[in-house]
């Protein structure tokens, strides 16, 4: 195989067989033997479902490839074909490299052993030896963060745990080609981002096989993308043009007689119950109720035309914000750190609540732990993928800016904050020592605040945009009658 090939599929067909009662299966492993000695034909007692049919494709060394498709369009039997966990039915499939994957939940482990016994089979599986596990089993526990578990019989461990250990144990075993299932959409926050940091930087050399119903994973972390329809390849290329054949063939498939979308509220929407949220003000879990909305601020002339329908109906964007945790993961040189980060609103009330297309102001205080010159501190939100949607640092106009040894500030950064599409968001912050291009980095905190977002009128696009203002007008009126 040429060496610039990882994995090369070779016209791979899968046949199932299917049984109409679990009866049929005995049959099967036993009838065919007794008609064969008894000189009768032999008889089927399933029938043959084609999952894949003469798939071929190739990945090349350090690609990102996306295979996007509908439920049962046979993304998750290539995936396991290509791991060796099945057997394709003809075809054949070659790989060059250490392959690790991350299939469904639970594949690959033992459910009677300990996590520890799991992770040292496993890697023992991929080749690695004792001694390379013992070197990083330490990071694996870190990673996985499951603390006393890891002793416990992977049986007893929730989906969650499940998916920290095997994605721990795939990121430290040196494997030259990643083959992943979804499986990142499990686990909170803070585990999704340090996956996806792994991920990216494992994509810069590495190769990577996804699967995914989400064409904007595709889109964002894929080089090549694969759509799979019915077992057959739809079509292949490039993420952009790939995913939007896919979702144009779905809203077909999806829209009978090209009936047009509801866009409409009803009156359910545009009302819901505002007593099923009694002490919002105090309680971090609720949202403040519908119609509380956030104070009035001096540029207030400019808000989304369409504020007041939007701030009393479900479709408000309620953003829950978690308290920033100093333990959250970091790195950088120490000259100085970061100790509170706030979302506020414009009075310094601190929010654990706020609305997308409102006003809202972030609070970044750090102690200086030595003189420095020109600090900067600065802040991206990422979406769950880790691709940065927006940021901003204090470089421009606070040039000669200096903080003594133990001197504090606090940056902050008026904003109106974006609609979010519902899901979750990582505030980064961190804090910087010289010009926007060539800095030390004092302290950089991966998840500083956690952002949910629980209800949206923005389904499509990373962020929405408050829209001062939305006109529809007739150009021409036809006056025939
Ligand atoms: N063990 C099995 N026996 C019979 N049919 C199976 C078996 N496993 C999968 N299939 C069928 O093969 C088809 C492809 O399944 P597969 O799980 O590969 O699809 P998928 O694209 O990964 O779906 P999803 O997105 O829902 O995970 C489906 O119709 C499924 O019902």
């Amino acid at each position: 195989m040429c060496s610039d090939i990882a994995i090369q599929i070779e016209g791979v067909t899968k046949d199932y067989h299917v049984y109409n009662a679990p009866v049929d299966r005995l049959k099967q492993s036993i009838m065919p033997r007794l008609q064969r000695l008894v000189g009768r034909p032999q008889r089927r007692y399933f029938t043959e479902f084609r999952a894949l049919d003469n798939v071929s494709l190739t990945v090349r060394r350090g690609q990102t490839v996306g295979v996007i498709g509908r439920n049962g369009s046979g993304k998750s039997t290539l995936l396991q074909i290509v791991c060796g966990t099945l057997t394709p039915s003809s075809g054949e499939v070659r790989t060059h490299g250490r392959v690790a994957a991350l299939l469904e939940l639970g594949s690959g482990f033992n459910p009677e052993f300990s996590g520890r016994e799991n992770v040292y089979l496993y890697a023992a599986i991929l080749g690695l030896s004792q001694e390379e596990v013992d070197a990083r089993y330490a990071d694996i526990l870190a990673f996985a963060d499951i603390g006393d578990f890891i002793e416990q019989p992977v049986k007893t461990y929730s989906s969650g745990m499940m998916v920290r250990l095997a994605f721990a144990v795939i990121a430290h075993v040196d494997a030259d080609i990643l083959i992943i299932d979804e499986a990142l959409a499990v686990g909170d926050a803070f585990f999704v981002q340090k996956c996806m940091r792994f991920l990216r930087r494992f994509m810069q050399s590495g190769t990577v096989l996804f699967v995914s119903h989400d064409s904007g994973a595709i889109t964002n972390l894929c080089n090549h993308a694969v759509w799979l329809e019915h077992g057959q390849v739809m079509m292949e290329g490039e993420p952009k043009r790939v995913t939007e054949s896919y979702l144009e063939a779905q809203y077909e498939a999806n829209t009978p007689g090209g009936e047009a979308v509801r866009l409409e509220s009803t009156e359910d929407d545009a009302t819901p119950d505002a007593t099923s949220a009694p002490d919002a003000a105090d309680d971090p879990t609720v949202p403040p109720a519908p119609g509380e909305s956030p104070a009035p601020t001096a540029d207030d002339d400019f808000h989304d035309m369409r504020r007041d329908l939007l701030l009393n109906s479900a479709w408000r964007n309620d953003v829950q914000i978690a308290r920033f945790d100093p333990e959250t993961a970091s790195f950088g040189e120490g000259g100085g750190y970061i100790d509170a980060v706030t979302l506020t609103d414009e009075r310094n009330k601190p929010l654990s609540w706020c609305v997308g297309g409102e006003a809202v102001c972030l609070r970044v205080s750090a102690q200086a732990k030595r003189a420095l010159t020109g600090p900067i501190i600065g802040f991206f939100v990422k979406d769950r993928l880790g691709q940065t949607l927006f940021g901003d640092n204090t470089f421009l106009g606070t040039e000669s800016f200096t903080l003594a040894a133990g001197e504090r500030c606090e940056a902050t950064f008026q904003f109106r904050l974006p609609i979010l599409p519902m899901g979750q968001y990582s505030l980064c912050v961190a804090l910087a020592e010289g010009s926007q291009h060539d800095h030390v980095q004092h302290h950089w905190l991966h998840d500083a605040l956690i952002l949910t977002s629980h209800t949206s009128s923005v389904a499509t696009g990373l962020v929405g945009v408050p829209m001062r203002h939305i006109g529809l007008r007739p150009l021409t009126r036809n006056t025939a009658t």
